[in-house]
């Protein structure tokens, strides 16, 4: 039998989120598949924690916050041990897609420690403040094979998007940065509890990136009760 163990990061943030959906997520996926894998996800707070998961989520919340607390708690050593040299899977959301990546752009002067493993440029904070948050249906191009073809609900909160892939030094190796998903051309910016929607024109900001077993979404599945991409990044997980 094989034991899979899915850590989230539970500094700051979303994690109680992560975890609800990640346990749903699994009860569905290990219930169709016919391998007899048992599943634990775990709260991560000590490098301890960490050296027993599989695979880790770092979740929404504030960067800044989280990396100061993982900095304090010797936790950002171990975790770019994690994401860069044993290479296991990792899925960041939001803050967790900025902590991944190896730049950061719109951070306080002096810089945040970032965990990176991303070879691409966010820029925080990009659609502006937390009253201009919203949320917008999304086509994701990886969740094509799902049996439930709707749009996924994409919550936007003082999100980050990609600003740039970065170009690899002539003697670095390994996988590209794949594009995931954009934003479609002049999506309606639904704020949340306004009825009335904002139409700007935020077509093709890269909003989902992947490089190897690195995943990063600007926006927030744990903040809805829609299990696909958790689903979706459990089977690749079993997959590596
Ligand atoms: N909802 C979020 O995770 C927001 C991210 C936040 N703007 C940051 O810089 O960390």
């Amino acid at each position: 039998m094989m034991a899979l163990t899915v850590g989230v990061l539970a500094l700051q943030g979303g994690f109680v989120e992560h975890l609800n959906l990640l346990r749903k997520a699994a009860s569905a996926v290990f219930s169709q598949s016919k391998s007899d894998t048992s599943f634990e996800a775990i709260e991560v707070r000590t490098a301890e924690e960490l050296a027993r998961c599989d695979a880790l989520i770092i979740p929404g919340g504030e960067s800044t916050t989280i990396s100061f607390v993982a900095q304090q708690s010797g936790l950002l050593e171990p975790l770019r041990d994690f994401v860069k040299v044993q290479k296991k899977p990792v899925w960041g959301t939001c803050a967790g897609l900025i902590l991944l990546s190896n730049q950061a752009n719109a951070t306080k002067k002096g810089g945040q420690e970032l965990i990176g493993g991303l070879n691409v440029r966010v820029h925080r904070n990009h659609f502006g403040r937390q009253i201009e948050s919203f949320e917008a249906p999304l086509q994701l191009p990886f969740l094509a094979d799902e049996a439930d073809p709707s749009p996924f609900p994409g919550v936007f909160i003082r999100a980050p998007v990609v600003e740039e892939i970065l170009s690899k030094g002539e003697s670095e190796q390994g996988p590209k940065v794949e594009v995931m998903a954009k934003l479609p051309g002049r999506i309606n910016r639904m704020k949340s509890g306004v009825s009335q929607a904002v139409t700007k024109d935020d077509s093709g900001d890269i909003i989902a990136v992947r490089q190897g077993s690195i995943l990063g979404t600007s926006f927030h599945p744990e903040l809805t009760d829609d299990a696909r991409i958790h689903a979706w990044w459990l089977k690749q997980v079993l997959r590596v």
